[in-house]
């Protein structure tokens, strides 16, 4: 197969967001759990608007301890973390952070229509108001014609769209996205990698940090990749990925894209070889 060169491709690069707002500041971020296990070390970190980041790192070096506290679902021991300028919590229950995990979590005895809608309803968002949202969200992924299917008629690839239509209706600033698509197969991965980029470049505010173990899927969205080292867990390495968007589907087939997944699997490789 002959590699297609840059000028083909239309491949630049992508200046990074230097003067967007910060919207994620970690200072001097530890946690320690209860039981006295220091999942995450001394972590310094500002994410920018509009930045899409992934955070690889080995199985147990702290990536779902850091999501967490971004959201407000635990508290660092030690350090501050301010979120779009408030506290985490403040963020969060504003609904301007939505979540997507591995698992899609929906309601199997809804329709796909009351699953998406669920956050805009907990917010005591009018039923006419919820549908009308609902159904720009269902768009968005491509799912309109199953807004009255129920979860058990839906694909593993359509439950996961479904989540991030869920995540994305009530317009969030922030979407924190954990291995997402991590349990699905690899053309429907890829699918929904294409699919994610198009929705984070039509929200042009809209910042995603992203979890995943597969380095090829981090050089394919990302604009920056946050290395991370085990015991305790921390960024080993910040690595920049500066091509433009839309990155299509022949970017992975040429040279840059190689040496990027080689750089981040090198970086990988001096934490720990498990990770790949
Ligand atoms: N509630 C908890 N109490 C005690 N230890 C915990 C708790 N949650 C996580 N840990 C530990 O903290 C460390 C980091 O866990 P975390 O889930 O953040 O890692 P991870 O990088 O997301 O892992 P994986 O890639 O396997 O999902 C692990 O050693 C884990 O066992």
């Amino acid at each position: 197969m002959s590699v297609p060169d840059k000028q083909q491709l239309g491949i630049s690069p992508q200046l990074k967001p230097t003067n967007a707002p910060i919207v994620v500041k970690m200072s001097d971020v530890s946690k320690a759990y209860e039981n006295g296990k220091i999942a995450v070390g001394d972590v310094n970190l500002d994410i920018r608007q509009g930045e899409f980041i992934s955070f690889v790192g080995p199985s147990g070096c702290g990536k779902s301890t850091v999501f967490r506290m971004i959201a407000g679902l635990t508290r660092p021991s030690e350090g501050s973390i301010e979120v779009l300028g408030g506290t985490s919590l403040q963020a969060r229950e504003s609904n301007l952070v939505s979540f997507v995990f591995q698992d899609a979590t929906l309601m199997p005895w809804s329709s796909v229509m009351d699953n998406v809608t669920l956050p805009l309803k907990l917010k005591g968002v009018p039923a006419k108001l919820r549908q009308l949202e609902g159904s720009k969200a269902l768009e968005l992924v491509g799912l309109q014609d199953y807004a009255k299917a129920l979860p058990r008629q839906l694909s593993g690839g359509m439950k996961m769209r479904a989540s991030i239509a869920r995540a994305l209706v009530a317009q969030p600033k922030l979407l924190l996205m954990d291995e997402p698509f991590g349990a699905l197969d690899e053309m429907t991965r890829q699918t929904l990698q294409e699919e994610l980029l198009t929705i984070w470049q039509r929200e042009k505010d809209m910042t995603v940090l992203f979890v995943t173990h597969n380095v090829f899927e981090a050089v394919y969205l990302s604009t920056r990749i946050a290395v991370m080292t085990p015991s305790p867990g921390g960024i080993s390495q910040l690595v920049d990925v500066p091509f433009s968007y839309p990155r299509q589907e022949e970017f992975r087939a040429t040279a840059d894209f190689g040496d990027y997944v080689r750089q981040v699997s090198t970086a990988l490789h001096g934490t720990d070889r498990r990770a790949l």
